[in-house]
């Protein structure tokens, strides 16, 4: 580990306890039966304890949105070419895209970040340059990223992460936008998971099955020779394991999707979690810093098959499943309404002293 990334060690922060009782406290005086409102109660009292306020908000979201190429593109695996990576950041800086959309309807800040696109990006006000090369390398082949490459990545995501907290930012959600980054991510989650390409990899933009069988035999290549290399080269003992599976199977994008996630937890911002993507740089980010965990919320369930191992391996149950499955941060933008839901009714609903309705506790039955 160069010393530059010493930091995705550094502890998460406690989540505050004494409010999250407060704020159950409360929530068991409002005007409903206990247990009523459902997941939406558990989110307040997880955001009352995130965010140290016995009423919390979510009015201010930031989305950051990460670009970058993956050169395992070469090898077929995606229904889309890499053009489509530096055009749909366009798109997105000019309004056009889901989470452009999303961003504006939430009133939402949106960031870009371009990581590195293998078709060169004309300069944007509205896209932030961090590039680190043009696309990671073709991982079936040989690492993704340099080590350098890789604590880059994970640097721009943390910087991300500061500026979002700068802003006053709320809630944190990570987007990405890379043509081949599902097989980037499945390679990654199969390494930390210790499964096979099968268990992970699916149709990203819409791979037939012919494509999907292809993209497995790839991605087992890939952690092969991900296997033999980590055989051959005795580990870097300043260097967590999970980083270097991330160097040698992940993207700039996941690289710095993990990063913020890490940055985020250490510095109390509660995390809102996309899809698959999204959901394999938090894999990545609690096997850096375990704490990070209690940062995160799980948004949607992404049609991506490979989700549901991800999740369960993050011990998360999602909020919606609307068979998303388009990245962007879009499936985390679209839960927002439904935080901002649960937040409003943890503020704002009558406690049973105040409305002067009786029968706060269950009543018990007769003797
Ligand atoms: O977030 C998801 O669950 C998700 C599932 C499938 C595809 N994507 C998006 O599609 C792109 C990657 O798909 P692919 O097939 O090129 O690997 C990338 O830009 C992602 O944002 C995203
Ligand atoms: C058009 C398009 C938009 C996307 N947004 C995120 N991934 C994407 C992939 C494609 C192909």
């Amino acid at each position: 580990m160069t010393a530059s990334t010493h930091w995705v060690c550094t502890p998460a922060a406690e989540l505050d306890a004494a409010m999250g009782r407060a704020a159950a406290a409360r929530q068991a005086q409002l005007t409903k039966p206990p247990g009523a409102l459902g997941r939406l109660e558990e989110v307040a009292l997880r955001l009352a304890a995130m965010q140290g306020r016995e009423r919390p908000s979510v009015e201010r979201v930031r989305i950051c949105v990460f670009a970058a190429d993956n050169g395992v593109v070469e090898e077929g695996v995606s229904a889309f070419p890499p053009s489509v990576t530096m055009q749909m950041v366009m798109n997105m800086a000019a309004g056009g895209a889901a989470i452009s959309v999303l961003a504006l309807a939430l009133e939402a800040d949106i960031e870009l970040v371009n990581l590195g696109t293998a078709t060169p990006m004309s300069p944007h006000p509205a896209v932030r340059d961090a590039t680190i090369a043009p696309g990671s390398a073709n991982l079936a082949r040989g690492p993704a990223m340099t080590d350098a490459q890789c604590d880059q990545a994970l640097a721009q995501g943390r910087a991300a992460a500061l500026r979002a907290i700068d802003a006053g930012a709320e809630l944190f959600i990570g987007g990405e936008m890379g043509i081949g980054n599902t097989t980037a991510s499945a390679a990654v989650a199969c390494a930390l998971l210790e499964q096979p390409a099968a268990a992970l990899v699916g149709p990203g933009t819409g791979l037939d099955s012919a494509g999907v069988k292809h993209k497995q035999r790839v991605v087992a290549r890939a952690l092969e020779r991900h296997r033999r290399a980590a055989q051959a080269t005795p580990p870097d003992a300043g260097r967590p394991a999970p980083a270097a599976v991330l160097a040698s199977l992940g993207g700039f994008d996941v690289a710095a999707l993990a990063g913020a996630y890490v940055a985020c937890a250490q510095r109390r911002l509660p995390v809102l979690l996309d899809g698959f993507i999204s959901s394999v740089a938090a894999l990545v980010a609690v096997r850096l810093c375990p704490g990070a965990a209690d940062w995160m919320l799980f948004s949607h369930a992404s049609a991506e098959p490979g989700h549901a191992l991800v999740l369960q391996a993050l011990g998360g149950v999602p909020l919606l499943d609307l068979e998303m499955r388009l990245g962007e941060g879009s499936g985390a933008a679209t839960a927002v309404p439904l935080l901002r839901l649960a937040c409003r009714l943890h503020g704002d609903m009558a406690t049973f002293a105040e409305a002067g309705v009786k029968g706060q506790a269950p009543l018990s039955a007769p003797q």
